[in-house]
């Protein structure tokens, strides 16, 4: 794992906000389907986008949900996206029309990219979008700065942490 650098800033996400930026994306996301307004099914990209996902066809009442599973990351550093499980063929169709893929951020759209060639007619959907990759995104929610690592509750755990005044 590499050392964060000096001016990386850490923006840490609750279970609660993660809820309410995924339910805002569902919103977002209602009746802007292909067919009468509706979406076929949801796709999650493993790990991060399947707590969104849940929330997403949840809110918009949608029961065909499927994953594709892409890895580019060991903790923070980045390696080439490998595509590790497709999802199924009857879900996609030909190229992902009708397809709401949902991911927890773009962050160099390295994986979206991955995805998106595979499934060119999806709609891509991310909670959190950086600069760099948000142009392979079609709807996101927050855009944070690039230098900036977003935390996710189901990396993190409450801590102990020192007083800001010592008592030595
Ligand atoms: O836009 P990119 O630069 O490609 O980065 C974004 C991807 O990286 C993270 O996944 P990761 O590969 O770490 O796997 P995980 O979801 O299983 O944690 C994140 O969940 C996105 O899927
Ligand atoms: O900012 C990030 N946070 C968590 N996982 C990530 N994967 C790529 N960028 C990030
Ligand atoms: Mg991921």
């Amino acid at each position: 794992m590499t050392d964060r650098l000096p001016h990386e800033k850490g923006f840490h996400v609750s279970w609660d906000q993660i809820h309410r930026d995924a339910r805002a994306l569902a919103w977002r996301l209602d009746g802007k389907g292909p067919e009468n307004g509706d979406w076929r099914a949801v796709v999650a990209i493993t790990r991060g986008g399947m707590a969104p996902a849940m929330i997403v066809s949840r809110e918009l009442d949608i029961r065909v949900v499927d994953t594709v599973s892409v890895k580019s990351y060991n903790h923070q550093d980045q390696s080439q996206p490998r595509l590790i499980k497709a999802p199924q063929t009857e879900i996609m169709g030909d190229q992902g029309e009708g397809v709401l893929i949902v991911d927890d951020l773009v962050d160099t759209g390295k994986t979206l990219e991955l995805v998106r060639n595979l499934y060119p007619k999806a709609h891509f959907a991310t909670v959190y979008a950086k600069p760099e990759g948000r142009g392979m995104v079609d709807t996101y929610i927050t855009e944070v700065s690039q230098d900036t690592w977003i935390f996710f509750p189901w990396d993190m755990a409450l801590q102990y942490v020192q007083p800001y005044r010592g008592s030595d």
